[in-house]
């Protein structure tokens, strides 16, 4: 099993690049099979969790070409419409396949998706959008079984903006007769890029980045190309990182709009932050100050995917700084490893008090999920000493080899093999 040893308390300098958005490359990959022909997506990163969609869809039938950033699937073969267990378990956006597969095929079959545990992730909003647009829906033995003779747009409100609930939504209307329109959909920027690669294959799709998005179904399809945009996540984690080590980066390949929750959290704990066209520059000097509560929100709020790297930089401010987790119930699994390295929190329910204190130091920490993981080698950044993280295996569903990125800006981080 490997682990990242780090050895903290070194300042970060230098430039770091940002790759493509996760949580972007998933839902399209998954959308790829809705055109029956090609599709060339650009800026892909390299992440277990793509290997694991790659995997779904030559499952499916498709070819698949995987080539640095560059991905081509020719979907023309799809024979299958099922998708196995062990696959599905890998990933959360594997339940996006579900709208994917229902859109090219009519039918569909898989368990659960799998994904990092934050508390319960229900999909009945996923469901219950794929039912209101006329697939039947059966779910025997932990499977979900899925027919779709006819399908019709219609209106769908959504009671909670979910991200994934939004993209099964817009994949299945594309097959729809007719339009669909869905109310309070989730408004972050991977929902946009979904959209933009829907229109690149021939869709008429629209509204994306607010809360209503009109799809029309059916359409003339033809071959497409598009670039996954930068991951918002991964560049928030950068700076998080300089802001918990000291130090001066510039994060490029970046869209600042995207970062500006995180960033305006940042500046008012002391950080100076310069945003251009591409890039971030953050410059950080010890110790930081505590920051007003930091909640995280549906986008354009804070990014709940943002609260435990944020929380790693925190931890030797000066003063208390308070979270609060309003998306999911239980995420703050990273608390008791930060704990370990010294560090003053105290958790109730959906709120985390930091306390500030002076200097952490480095322990033998286990990463239990991703961005929990990311907070772990933030705050080992930022420590005194050596620290041991295990569980990587997390890290890289999204974070494509962190430790490189790190050690080019001056980080002291190696990944082993071994216990
Ligand atoms: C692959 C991907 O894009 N993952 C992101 C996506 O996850 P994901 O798409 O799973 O997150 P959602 O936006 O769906 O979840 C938001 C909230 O809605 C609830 N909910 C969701 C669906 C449903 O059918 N019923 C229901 O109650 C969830 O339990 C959660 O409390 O958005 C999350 C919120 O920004 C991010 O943390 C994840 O990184
Ligand atoms: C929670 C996350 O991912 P997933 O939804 O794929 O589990 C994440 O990217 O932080």
């Amino acid at each position: 099993m490997s682990t990242f040893l780090v050895n903290g308390g070194k300042q970060l300098y230098g430039n770091v690049k940002v790759h493509g958005a996760k949580n972007s490359v998933l839902p399209i990959l998954a959308a790829a099979i809705v055109n029956p022909g090609e599709s060339i997506l650009h800026n892909c990163p390299d992440l277990s969790d793509v290997t694991a969609s790659i995997k779904i869809l030559e499952h499916l039938g498709c070819t698949v070409k995987r080539e640095n950033g560059t991905i081509i699937i020719d979907s023309r073969s799809i024979c299958r419409c099922d998708i196995p267990d062990e696959l599905m378990r890998e990933m959360r956006s594997s339940v996006i396949f579900l709208g994917a597969i229902l859109a090219r095929a009519g039918e569909a079959k898989m368990s659960f998706p799998g994904g990092c545990e934050l508390g319960p992730r229900p999909i009945d909003l996923h469901l219950s959008s794929l039912r209101a647009l006329g697939a039947h829906i059966e779910e025997k033995s932990g499977n979900l079984l899925c027919r779709a003779d006819r399908m019709r747009g219609c209106e769908i409100n959504l009671s909670i903006p979910s991200v994934g609930a939004t993209e099964n939504a817009m994949l299945a209307a594309c097959s729809c007769e007719g339009t669909t329109t869905i109310t309070n959909a989730a408004r972050e920027p991977e929902i946009t890029d979904l959209q933009n690669f829907l229109c690149s294959m021939g869709f008429s799709v629209f509204g994306a980045g607010g809360s209503t998005i009109v799809v029309e179904g059916k359409a003339k399809l033809h071959d497409c190309s598009h670039t996954v945009i930068s991951d918002r996540i991964v560049a928030a984690t950068y700076l998080t990182a300089v802001a918990s080590a000291g130090g001066e980066v510039n994060v490029e390949d970046v869209d600042y709009r995207h970062l500006s929750t995180v960033t305006s959290i940042l500046s008012e704990a002391g950080c100076r932050i310069r945003s251009e066209e591409n890039s971030v520059i953050i410059s950080c000097k010890k110790p930081l100050k505590a920051v007003r509560p930091v909640r995280t929100a549906p986008y354009p709020g804070f990014p709940t995917d943002a609260q435990a790297p944020l929380m790693a930089a925190m931890l030797c401010a000066e003063g208390t700084s308070v979270f609060i987790e309003n998306i999911f119930e239980n995420r703050y699994r990273h608390v008791d490893e930060l704990m370990r390295m010294g560090a003053d929190i105290k958790v109730e329910g959906r709120v985390a008090v930091v306390c500030g204190v002076p200097r952490l130091h480095g322990a033998s920490i286990k990463a239990t999920d991703l961005r929990g993981g990311a907070a772990l080698v933030a705050a080992a950044l930022g420590a005194e000493g050596e620290s041991r993280i295990s569980g990587i295996s997390h890290i890289d569903r999204g974070y494509q080899s962190l430790e490189r990125s790190l050690a080019e800006i001056g980080a002291e981080i190696l990944r082993t093999d071994g216990p």
